[in-house]
This record gives structure tokens, C-alpha cells and sequence, in this order.
């Protein structure tokens, strides 16, 4: 309950006086509701469907009086004009009414998408490291969805709350003691109600932990639907989905069952209330026939009412889930928000680095609780305007080193500084962000043009300047022979093109940044000899002008670089040129550039 209250208080922060002008037409309409059915007993007097004294009935008689001192003669046209009249604005009303609501309802969930992502987005690494990003698409689709929902059967609750409080208010006038039997009889069922209304909270939560679980396996099955082909895999993913499916179904199966016993009983109880409040009127009461008739036309109203608020309170609790799941994931990024202060530091800020970065007795640990560490006691110095390669087996902590020099991950002790001052600054790690061109292991392409894709990095660039940088990074010649050139789209990841040509792209856009810091993070594994060398001749003209990190299994790739960084176990155990440490007999270096040459014979 506190979950809806927090985002009611948002909506309330967004909406403000429109939520009660929202209120007040619903309180109008349901009103005009009452008044509308109320002139169908003086309409039917007057065309004679029953004759009697209308006198005695409350309100009825209040409007003949009305209608006597204004000289208005209640006859059938009069009668009929009030009713369209009444009926009519309201339906007029509540188009208005049905309109401000949705406007209120889609600019909460924009606001609300758009916070969480924006949220996301500014959310630390090491907040991505924890969480699966399949639970990041289940909250921005499946659990937002189930906000507005919930959210829509809030106001549609309220709505009918309005609206029967007016009704009774209408009923008890007219007949206080048969009202209060009824309000009793309906207090009774509410308290009854209760136990649905857990039911529905509880199966709401196993809903939310299917979706959960069906969303990540969904993602994880698609993106590793290669391998699945390749390896005969179907049955065993088929399976895993029945069984999933299955438990879906019993979800929703279950939902319905208590959904629909809580009305089963609400419409028995109906009749039974019904009944007896019919003869304990007539019998008992000896309550004139067209007040009788009059209650009952108030019930036939309310009693639908009375159900729909239980039903959309059942179903209103069984999204609960997803309104805590949200507040809960939006507690976390805020925990764990990056950049906090920004505000003053302009977009494109960037660090012209001059000296270069430094690393002062580094440690670093994934997980605080485990006594293995991935960076242990590391002192470097990458020189600004050189080439610095990190070598070493695979798990050593090269990748781990880079995300620490880029910011993406904070030292748990020591520090890294830019030109001597501390990244830990904000405006420092911002602009130090803004000057870096970072080509990934696995290089990422969006479902674009190959321009779409360049531009990305620089909207601004002409096509002369994104030929030059495909030149740069020997993509050229193939974007040249592609059936659309520059505006070829290439497919869901990039998948239309292969693993080199994927990564020579990427390049090609980390470049078109004009980055001051080059990061390659096994940036041209995938390329052939011929494409690695004319890269190879590239970064070397680069190297006066750019600081460029690059991280390599092939050696060969860093024969021109100014400074290597030998890591195992997270720790650097050598480091110097790439001639000094080739000499060194008894080094690491010298034993991974024999395993390479020995085989490479
Ligand atoms: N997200 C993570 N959570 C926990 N441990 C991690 C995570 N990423 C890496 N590690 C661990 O940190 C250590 C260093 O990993 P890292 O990816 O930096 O190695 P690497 O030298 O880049 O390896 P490779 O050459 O295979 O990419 C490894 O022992 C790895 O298991």
C-alpha cells in the first residue's frame, strides 16, 4: 500500500490541481447520475405508468414544488427536456471527464518512464555488474505497464467510490433505515472482501517473479540462439519454456479463481439482500411502492458498484508488485547514482590530457565479501600522446584496469588521477568520459545505417569526414562495395556484418570523436593480417597526437608501442618498451611472444 501512496504523491507532485478538477467532474457526474435516474419515477407518473401521489417521495416532491413556483407545468415534454437535459451534459461530462483522466494517466507514465530510464542511464557500472539486464527490460515494459494499469484501476476506484458515496447519500435520504441495513450488509461482505484482496496480492507477487524469470530467459535464449542452433539445443530450451508457460497459466488460472468466487459471492449475496430487503419493506415496513421502487432503482445502480470496487481493488492489489519492483529499482540506481552533482559541468567538456594517468596503489575486488581481488597493488603511469599496451593471460585483470582508468569502476583503495587530479572528482571523470574513444572486446552496433551508426559519435560530421575515418580504420573498401554504401543497414547488433568488419566500424566511430584518449579493449582481434597492419600503420600516426591504451592477446598488434604492461592475477609483474621486455630472458612477456611466434611456425 505504501508503494501506491509513494507514486500517488508523484502523480499528485505532476498533476496537482488537475487530479481535483479530475474529481470534482466525477463527483458532477455522478450527480447528475443520481438526479438522472431519479426523474424516471416522476416520468413515469406523468405518463401514467403507475398513478400516485408523488408528493410524499423526497426530492420528486422538491422538484414539483420547484416546478409549481416557477408555473412550470411537469408534463411528458418537460419531463423529457430535464432528462435529456440531465442525461445528456452528462455524457457530455464524462467524455471530458474520460479524456483529462487519460491526459493525467499518460503524462504520469511518460514522466515515469522517462525518470527511469534517465535514472538508468546515469546509474554507476558497478550497478549494471549486479543486475541482469533482462530485469532492466522487464521493469521499463512489463512492470511499467502494470503501473498504468493499476494506476488506471486507482482512478477507476475512486471514480466508483464517488459515485456510490452519492448514491447512498441519495438512498439515505429517501429511506435511512433500509439504507443502513444495506450499508451493514455491505460492510460485512468488505470485510470479507479482505481476504481476496490478499489472495490477489500474493499471486500478484508470483506473477511478478514469472515475468521476471520468462523476460531473462526470453533475452538469454535469443541472444544465444546460434549457439542453441549449432548445438542441437531446442528440446532442452522447448522444455524450459513449457514448463515456464505452464506455471504462467496456473498464475493467471488462479487470479481468475479468486477474482471470480469474490464476485460469485457479491452477486449471490445481491440476491439474497434483494429479496429480503423487498419483503422486509413491503411486509414489514409497509414502505409505499414507488419509494420501493425508487431504492431498488438506487441498488440496481450501487450493488454493481460495491463489486466493481472489489474487483478493482483485487486487481489493483495484485499489480502492488509491480509498483514496489519499480520503487525498488529506482531506490537502487538513486543509491547508486553517478555524477550526482552535474549540474554546471557542460555536455561536451572534455580533458586535453597533457601529462596522462595515474595509478596509486590500486586494489579492487567485484565482490567486497571474497578475499580474491582482481586489481592488486597497482602502480602505473600512462604517459599522454604514447601508446601503452596491457598484455597478459586471459582473467589477469587487464579489462578490469581499463574500466578502473576510464572511471567505470572506483578503486576500493588508492587512486587514479587525470594530470594529477583525482577522477574521484566529478568534473574531472566527466570530462575525462567526454575525451575517451573506447572500441569494446565485443564491439556494439545499433540496428542502423552504417551512418546512423558513425554519426552517432559526432551528429555533426560531413560524409567526406566519416570516409576519412573508414579510411583510418580500413573499412572503406568494403562499406564501399555494400549494396547501399554508408546507408546500409546492418542489422540487429550488426549481425550482417563480420566480426572484423564489426569492429572496424567501431573504430571507425570511436575515432570520428576525436577522442584524446584512445582505449582499445581487444579492438581488432577479429581482423586479418592485411587489415591488422594498415590499423597497425594508423595508431602509429596517432601516437604523437592521441594517448592510446590497447589491450592485445595478438602481439604482434603492439609492436609500436611505447610501453607494455605485463598483468597476472591482477598484478602487474612487468612493465617497460616492448624491445626491453622481448630481452628479457626469464620474463613473462618474453614467454607469451614465444608461445605466439612457436605458434604461429
Ligand atoms: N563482473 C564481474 N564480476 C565478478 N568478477 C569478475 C567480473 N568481471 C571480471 N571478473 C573477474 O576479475 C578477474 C579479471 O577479469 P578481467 O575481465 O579483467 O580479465 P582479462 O585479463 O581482461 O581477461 P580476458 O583477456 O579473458 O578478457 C577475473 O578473475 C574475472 O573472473
Amino acid at each position: 500500500m505504501k508503494d501506491l501512496i509513494y507514486f500517488i504523491r508523484k502523480m499528485h507532485g505532476m498533476a496537482g490541481f488537475k487530479l481535483y478538477l479530475n474529481m470534482c467532474m466525477i463527483l458532477v457526474i455522478s450527480i447528475l447520475d443520481g438526479i438522472g435516474i431519479y426523474l424516471i419515477v416522476p416520468l413515469l407518473g406523468v405518463i401514467g405508468v403507475f398513478q400516485t401521489d408523488l408528493s410524499g417521495v423526497p426530492l420528486v416532491s422538491t422538484l414539483m414544488d420547484l416546478a409549481d413556483s416557477w408555473s412550470l407545468q411537469l408534463n411528458l415534454p418537460v419531463v423529457l427536456a430535464i432528462y435529456v437535459v440531465i442525461v445528456g451534459g452528462q455524457a457530455l461530462l464524462q467524455r471530458s471527464q474520460t479524456l483529462l483522466n487519460a491526459k493525467i494517466l499518460q503524462r504520469f507514465i511518460r514522466k515515469l518512464r522517462m525518470e527511469t530510464y534517465q535514472g538508468l542511464l546515469h546509474a554507476k557500472w558497478e550497478f549494471f555488474l549486479r543486475h541482469r539486464k533482462s530485469d532492466f527490460n522487464h521493469v521499463m515494459t512489463n512492470e511499467l505497464g502494470r503501473v498504468n494499469q493499476g494506476t488506471f484501476l486507482f482512478f477507476q476506484m475512486i471514480s466508483s467510490l464517488l459515485f456510490t458515496i452519492i448514491q447512498i447519500g441519495l438512498a439515505l435520504w429517501l429511506a435511512p433505515l433500509l439504507t443502513l441495513i444495506v450499508l451493514v450488509s455491505g460492510g460485512v461482505l468488505a470485510l470479507f472482501g479482505r481476504k481476496f484482496i490478499r489472495s490477489s496480492k500474493r499471486i500478484g507477487e508470483q506473477t511478478t517473479e514469472l515475468s521476471k524469470y520468462y523476460f531473462a530467459g526470453i533475452s538469454e535464449h535469443f541472444s544465444g540462439i546460434k549457439d542453441i542452433k549449432s548445438n542441437r539445443l531446442e528440446p532442452s530450451h522447448m522444455d524450459w519454456f513449457d514448463r515456464l508457460s505452464r506455471k504462467m497459466e496456473r498464475n493467471f488460472i488462479q487470479f481468475n479463481k479468486v477474482n471470480s468466487l469474490s464476485q460469485l459471492i457479491y452477486r449471490l449475496s445481491s440476491v439474497i439482500l434483494v429479496a429480503g430487503f423487498v419483503y422486509l419493506a413491503l411486509e414489514v415496513l409497509r414502505t409505499p411502492a414507488e419509494q420501493l421502487l425508487m431504492i431498488v432503482l438506487i441498488f440496481s445502480r450501487l450493488w454493481p458498484r460495491f463489486i466493481s470496487i472489489q474487483t478493482s481493488t483485487e486487481q489493483l492489489a495484485s499489480n502492488f508488485p509491480a509498483f514496489r519492483a519499480i520503487r525498488e529499482l529506482q531506490a537502487e540506481y538513486e543509491a547508486d547514482r553517478e555524477l550526482a552533482g552535474t549540474a554546471g559541468v557542460p555536455d561536451g567538456e572534455r580533458l586535453h590530457l597533457q601529462q596522462g594517468i595515474t595509478c596509486s596503489d590500486v586494489d579492487y575486488r567485484y565482490d567486497a565479501s571474497s578475499p580474491t581481488y582482481a586489481l592488486r597493488g597497482i602502480n602505473l603511469h600512462i604517459p599522454a600522446r604514447r601508446m601503452t599496451a596491457i598484455v597478459g593471460k586471459s582473467g589477469a585483470g587487464k579489462s578490469t584496469l581499463i574500466d578502473l582508468l576510464m572511471g567505470l569502476i572506483q578503486p576500493e583503495s588508492g587512486q587514479v588521477l587525470a594530470d594529477g587530479v583525482s577522477i574521484q572528482d566529478e568534473r574531472q571523470l566527466l570530462s575525462l568520459r567526454g575525451s575517451i574513444g573506447y572500441v569494446a572486446q565485443d564491439p556494439f552496433l545499433f540496428n542502423e545505417s552504417i551512418r546512423d551508426n558513425l554519426k552517432l559519435a559526432a551528429p555533426e560530421t560531413s560524409d567526406d569526414e566519416l570516409w576519412e575515418a573508414l579510411r583510418f580504420s580500413a573499412s572503406d573498401e568494403f562499406v564501399r562495395r555494400l549494396p547501399q554504401g554508408l546507408d546500409t543497414v546492418i542489422g540487429d547488433r550488426g549481425v550482417r556484418l563480420s566480426g572484423g568488419e564489426r569492429q572496424r566500424i567501431v573504430l571507425a566511430r570511436a575515432i570520428l570523436k576525436r577522442p584524446s584518449i584512445l582505449v582499445l579493449d581487444e579492438a581488432t582481434s577479429a581482423l586479418d593480417s592485411e587489415n591488422e597492419r594498415q590499423i597497425q600503420e594508423a595508431l602509429e600516426q596517432l601516437k604523437g597526437s592521441m594517448t592510446i591504451i590497447v589491450i592485445a592477446h595478438r602481439l604482434s598488434t603492439i609492436r609500436h608501442a611505447d610501453q607494455v604492461i605485463v598483468m597476472e592475477q591482477g598484478r602487474i609483474i612487468q612493465q617497460g618498451g616492448y624491445q626491453q621486455l622481448s630481452q628479457d630472458q626469464k620474463g613473462t612477456f618474453r614467454q607469451l611472444l614465444s608461445y605466439q611466434t612457436g605458434a604461429q611456425m
